[in-house]
C-alpha cells in the first residue's frame, strides 16, 4: 500500500521584507501565488527510512534525512511515538533552489503522506504546526491557492482570487541559496531605515479582480535587488521577458527563477518562445494560478 500527494510550486506576487530579526529571520509580508507546477511525493511502508528522487534536477536533491520530505516523516513519526520507516519517492518536476519552493513542497507532501499512510489523524493545525517547524514556506505547500504570509511567512491568511492568471518561468543555469539572498539583503540596507513589511491593497485588489493588467503593476519583490546583486545576469533575463510582452516581470522569491505574468495563456506561450531563443536561461515553464495546495491523489 502507498500513498501519492502532489503539491504545487509558489511565486511570490509581493515580497515585502522587514529588518533582520534577533533570530536571524526577516518578518515578511509575503504573498504567495501557487502556479501548477507539480511535485508528487509517495510513501510506501519499508524496512526503514530512505529516500529517491527522480526528475531533470534529482541529482541536486539531497538523499539523507536533512531532505525536507524526510524531516516532515520524522517530525509526524516523533510526535505518535511511530518508527519512520518508510520509502518516500519524490517525482521532482519543480525546479531545485529556484525561489519557487520545491523543498517546502516536498516538506508538506511528505507530512500529508504519512499522515495518510499511517492513519495518523492529525488536525489541518497540528499539520500546520509542523509545516511551520520545517520551514517559512512549508505551511503555503499545504494550503496552496493564495494567500498573506505574516511573521516570517508561516502565519497564513487565505486571499480570494478572482481569476486565472497566467506566467512564464524562466530557470536559470544556477542556484541561488536563500539564506545568502537574506544576508545580501541585509548587507544592502545596512544602515538604511527598513520599514515595517506591510501587504499592498492594490495588489489584494488586483488578485481578487482577476486582473492582469492591476496586478503587474502592483508585483513587487524586496529581495530582488539582493538576487540581481549576487546574479547580474538575471538582468538580461527580465530585459528578454519584458522585451517578448510580459506584463511584469520579477524574481521569484529569492530566486533566481525569474516569473513573467501574460495577459492571457496565448500570450504566454509566446513569452516562452521568445525567452528560450534570448540564452538568458536555462529553461523555460509555463504555468497559471492559483493552483490547489497538497492533495492526496
Ligand atoms: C524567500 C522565500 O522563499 C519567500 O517565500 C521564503 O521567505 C524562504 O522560505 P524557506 O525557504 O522556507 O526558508 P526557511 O527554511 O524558513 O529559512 C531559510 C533561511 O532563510 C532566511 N529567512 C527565511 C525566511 C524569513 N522570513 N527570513 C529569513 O531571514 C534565514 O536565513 C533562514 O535561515
Ligand atoms: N526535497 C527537497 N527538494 C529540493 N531541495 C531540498 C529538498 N530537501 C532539502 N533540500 C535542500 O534545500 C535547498 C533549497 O532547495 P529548494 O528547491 O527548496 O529551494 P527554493 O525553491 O529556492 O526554496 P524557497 O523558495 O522555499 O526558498 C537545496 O539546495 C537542497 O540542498
Amino acid at each position: 500500500m502507498s500513498v501519492t500527494v502532489r503539491v504545487p510550486a509558489k511565486v511570490n506576487v509581493q515580497l515585502a521584507v522587514g529588518a533582520a530579526r534577533p533570530d536571524g529571520f526577516h518578518d515578511l509580508a509575503n504573498v504567495f501565488l501557487a502556479v501548477g507546477l507539480y511535485d508528487e511525493v509517495t510513501v510506501t511502508p519499508a524496512e526503514e527510512l530512505r529516500i529517491t528522487c527522480a526528475g531533470p534536477d534529482a541529482a541536486e536533491v539531497p538523499l539523507d534525512r536533512t531532505n525536507l520530505a524526510a524531516r516532515a516523516a520524522i517530525a509526524l513519526a516523533e510526535r505518535r511515538g511511530l518508527d519512520p520507516a518508510v520509502h518516500l519517492h519524490i517525482a521532482k518536476d519543480i525546479p531545485v533552489a529556484g525561489g519557487m519552493a520545491g523543498g517546502s513542497a516536498d516538506g508538506a507532501g511528505a507530512l500529508l503522506a504519512c499522515d495518510a499512510l499511517w492513519g495518523t489523524g492529525a488536525s489541518r493545525e497540528e499539520l500546520l504546526e509542523i509545516c511551520a517547524e520545517l520551514g517559512s514556506d512549508v505551511p503555503f505547500s499545504l494550503v496552496g491557492g493564495a494567500a498573506l504570509g505574516t511573521g516570517r511567512g508561516e502565519k497564513l491568511r487565505t486571499l480570494e482570487v478572482g481569476g486565472e492568471f497566467s506566467w512564464v518561468f524562466a530557470m536559470a543555469e544556477r542556484g541561488l541559496s536563500t539564506p545568502a539572498v537574506f544576508r545580501e539583503f541585509d548587507r544592502l540596507t545596512q544602515g538604511l531605515d527598513v520599514p515595517e513589511p506591510l501587504a499592498s491593497e492594490e495588489l489584494l485588489d488586483a488578485l481578487a479582480g482577476g486582473d492582469p493588467d492591476a496586478l503587474a503593476a502592483a508585483v513587487s519583490n524586496d529581495l530582488q535587488p539582493a538576487a540581481l546583486s549576487l546574479f547580474p545576469e538575471l538582468a538580461d533575463t527580465l530585459a528578454a521577458g519584458s522585451a517578448a510582452g510580459a506584463l511584469a516581470g520579477l524574481v521569484s522569491g529569492s530566486g533566481p527563477t525569474t516569473a513573467f505574468l501574460a495577459r492571457d495563456a496565448g500570450s504566454a506561450a509566446k513569452i516562452a518562445d521568445a525567452l528560450r531563443v534570448s540564452g538568458t536561461c536555462r529553461t523555460v515553464r509555463v504555468a497559471s494560478g492559483p493552483a490547489p495546495g497538497a492533495t492526496v491523489i
